[in-house]
């Protein structure tokens, strides 16, 4: 779904991604980690198109998105829902005027539709209807990474981008939130890219993951390749105090 070739992205001389490559299968759930500041965000920003590249090819869909038509490009944003890292509803606008943005920008259907439309996203991620009417404000910090999902689902996409989806959530509420993505993954046959720091979420939502470190993956594979590598991040990372626990964990849930 995603393939990401020699990628070269920096800001001034600072270099972030220096020869990333990276797939993406059709219908995982791929974990994207690494340490912070190494470029997570950068490089979903890469792959929208929102940060601009300086060498490499990204094709998403199979196709190259430096050769897109306006119009095409416009069809493939159509095609992926994005939730990003803080969440970021509009704050003057209700619940349901959030759900429904995409659509305004790239459907035209009447209002009475678009409604509908709403209430049946918030329904798809375990929201009842009353609160369609809410503000953002008025909502719990579980409440809105559930909305944003919905607004990220708003179009039917093929793949949502999703950055550090339950960051600031309690464990209940994170791990809660890893099993409607999951289920949603199933149901919907979504392909998600996921960037985490969340252990919990690697263990319990991800298919494969793939690791950050130096501008480039150093590892990429499902749990098992994690904790088999050598590499010092992924060492400290998997096999740190929390990891122990989680590992505990899902040795005895088999
Ligand atoms: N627009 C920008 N201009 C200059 N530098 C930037 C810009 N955007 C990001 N950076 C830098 O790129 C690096 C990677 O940032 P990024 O936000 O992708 O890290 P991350 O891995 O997502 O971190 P975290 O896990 O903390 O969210 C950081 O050093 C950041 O300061």
């Amino acid at each position: 779904m995603i393939e990401v070739r020699d990628l070269v992205v920096g800001f001034g001389d600072k270099v972030i991604m220096n020869g990333l490559s990276l797939d993406v299968y059709r219908g995982e759930i791929l974990g994207f980690v690494g340490a912070s500041g190494t470029g997570k965000s950068v490089l979903t920003r890469t792959i929208l198109g929102l940060v601009p590249k300086r060498r490499g090819t990204i094709k998403v869909f199979g196709q190259d998105v430096d050769n897109l038509t306006p119009e095409a490009r416009k069809a493939m944003e159509r095609r992926w829902g994005v939730l990003f890292q803080q969440g970021a509803l509009f704050s003057s606008l209700t619940v349901r005027q959030n759900v429904q943005v995409p659509m305004r920008e790239h459907l035209k259907l009447s209002q009475e539709l678009m409604d509908e439309l709403a209430l049946l996203k918030l329904e798809l991620v375990g929201l009842k209807p009353e609160v369609a009417d809410r503000y953002p404000s008025e909502l719990s910090g579980g409440m809105i990474k559930r909305v944003a999902l919905a607004r990220a689902l708003s179009l039917d996409p093929e793949i949502v981008f999703l950055d550090e989806p339950t960051s600031g959530l309690d464990p209940i509420g994170a791990q809660d939130f890893d099993q409607l993505i999951a289920t949603l993954q199933k149901t919907l046959g979504l392909t998600v890219f996921m960037v985490t720091h969340d252990l919990g979420s690697l263990y319990s939502a991800c298919d494969r993951i793939a690791a950050l470190a130096d501008g480039r993956v150093i590892a990429a594979g499902p749990i098992e390749t994690m904790l088999k590598s050598d590499h010092p991040w992924l060492r400290s990372y998997f096999h740190g105090e929390r990891a122990r626990h989680l590992t505990a964990e899902a040795g005895a849930g088999r």
